[in-house]
């Protein structure tokens, strides 16, 4: 059997045969029933049933929930977390992803009933070479820059060396600390492998991942997810996971809060439905591998930095679990946008898919925000971006499409950052276009092939020097701007007030 030279390095004949013991109940149960991650109607008779691949996977549906998910019947102990046998032998542990006395409507944990838990492994060392472009502390972030000059890079290229996920992370932008756990980081990501004899776990913050290009076929202790370009997913504090690249050359982006957990945004006015629903987020359903990997490695980020220990067994080892506490994904058509239906411009916020909030009402340490298709209806109204300054700081990314603030410039897989009261809007030709344009009272349509998305913070970032000095940036992305002309007309200027009075006038 795989597991004996552990057992044998371990000099445990208990262990050896209690570990078999724990693999014949799970065979035989597999032999005795129909299973595999609640597809009812896969019958296997096989000594072990094929999971469904990634393509095929089945979710569990809601937003926070308390799930509950076996691979295996009956591997959920009953009516207690923590029973001193657990069913098939399993080891119970918790994953708390807020602090034990956390108030009841903030607190989340999961209950994950393993093979061996993740106590099982050697010491931690600092992974060689260092990870140089990763950084989760901006306030001792030397070398780092400040400017309220906009920003924006071309999309960076998917290098030909091989290269995996996390190594091909790179910090753009922070503020905050992980180790004050208040703050964000936000990096981007370009490979073309998949992780290959390690898992990784961030101590630091949760990821929220929104690929641009390539599919993420994602392990978690908790199951399996696909995420495709158009899909984002959140990785929270703590869980090991591993990304297979299926499609190759990958790109995306990754948000990182130190702050705490992801929510969705409270809905105010707009009533009990709209914006991102609940029902849309799906959490994978327990699955396990019993492969054991002799030289399997967990790389910790902590600190921002990278740590690595031994153990010779897969981390995705769990057979069921439940709780509050666990991966999800989310698809971002699935996006019900609400915005004016008359006259003017609503404000990005109507957008908001999840937010992660500041002690201080109203005020998130940041926003997720996308901006789908959508129908234009208002009239005598600029309806692109405005000009503005924002308190916020605002990084973007373009998924895929022409986004509708800028008419060149703005790619996907590239990005732009405004940082707190730079001003920005829309750019020169976008401008000259809308203000052309005649006749705005027929509805028109955001096309359908465009998803950009933005990442709003209340914190000022700092821009790490590898983004600060990077080929990809856009030396010339202030001339988007310089060719707007005045308008001022002094001879109509009476009319026009008059006019543009005209909705709001008793
Ligand atoms: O700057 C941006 O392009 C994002 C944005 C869009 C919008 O419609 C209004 C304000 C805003 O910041
Ligand atoms: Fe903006």
């Amino acid at each position: 059997m795989e597991e004996k030279g552990m057992d044998e390095e371990h000099g445990g004949d208990a262990e050896r045969e209690r570990v078999e013991g724990v693999w014949r109940n799970i065979r035989q149960t597999f032999m005795d029933m129909s299973i595999s991650n609640g597809n009812a109607e896969n019958k296997h008779d096989d000594r072990r049933p094929s999971p469904p691949g990634f393509e095929d996977l089945q979710y569990l549906r809601g937003f926070g929930n308390g799930f509950s998910s076996e691979a295996i019947q009956g591997a959920l102990p009953n009516s207690q977390n923590s029973p001193l046998k657990c069913p098939f032998g399993l080891y119970a542990e918790q994953i708390s992803g807020t602090p034990f006395t956390a108030p009841r409507k903030a607190n989340q944990r999961s209950w994950l009933y393993r093979m061996k838990p993740s106590v099982t492994h050697e010491p931690f060392y600092p992974r060689q070479p260092a990870h140089e472009h990763l950084l989760s502390d901006f306030s001792n972030a030397k070398g780092c820059v400040t400017t309220p000059t906009q920003l924006r890079w071309k999309p960076s290229q998917i290098s030909e060396a091989r290269t995996d996920f996390i190594d091909g992370l790179f910090t753009i932008c922070g503020a905050g600390s992980c180790f004050v756990r208040h703050g964000y980081a936000i990096h981007m990501y370009a490979a073309n492998v998949s992780m290959e004899g390690y898992a990784f776990a961030n101590a630091d913050g949760d990821f929220l991942i929104v690929p641009q290009q390539g599919r993420l076929w994602i392990k978690t202790e908790c199951g399996r997810l696909q995420v495709s370009p158009g899909e984002m997913v959140v990785l929270q504090l703590g869980f090991r996971f591993s990304i297979n690249l299926p499609d190759g050359a990958s790109r995306g982006y990754v948000l990182e809060v130190f702050s705490g957990h992801f929510q969705l945004p409270d809905l105010g006015p707009i009533g009990a439905n709209g914006l991102a629903e609940p029902q849309d987020f799906l959490t994978p359903v327990a699955w396990y591998e019993e492969q054991v990997h002799f030289g399997f490695k967990v790389v910790q980020k902590f600190g921002g930095a990278l740590f690595e220990a031994k153990q010779d067994f897969s981390p995705f080892n769990v057979i069921a679990w439940r709780g509050n506490y666990a991966p999800f994904k989310y698809e971002l058509r699935k996006f019900c946008p609400f915005s004016t239906t008359l006259f003017d411009h609503a404000d990005p916020s109507i957008n908001t898919v999840l937010t992660v909030p500041s002690e201080i009402p109203g005020v998130a340490v940041v926003d997720f925000v996308v901006f789908p298709t959508k129908w234009l209806v208002a009239e005598h109204t600029f309806l692109p971006p405005y000009f503005h300054r924002n308190c916020m700081s605002e990084f973007m990314g373009l998924i895929y499409g022409l986004y509708e603030g800028k008419a060149e410039g703005f790619l996907p897989g590239g990005a732009s950052l405004h940082s707190c009261m730079t001003p920005h809007g829309v750019d020169t030709l976008t401008y000259e276009k809308t203000v052309a344009g005649e006749d705005d009272s027929k509805p028109s349509k955001v096309s359908e092939d465009t998803l950009a998305f933005m990442f709003e913070s209340s914190l000022t970032p700092k821009i790490t020097p590898w983004a600060f000095n990077s080929p990809d940036i856009d030396p010339d992305y202030y001339k988007c701007w310089i060719g707007l002309r005045s308008h001022f007309d002094q001879g109509n200027a009476n009319l026009k007030v008059t006019r543009q009075e005209s909705p709001r006038s008793p």
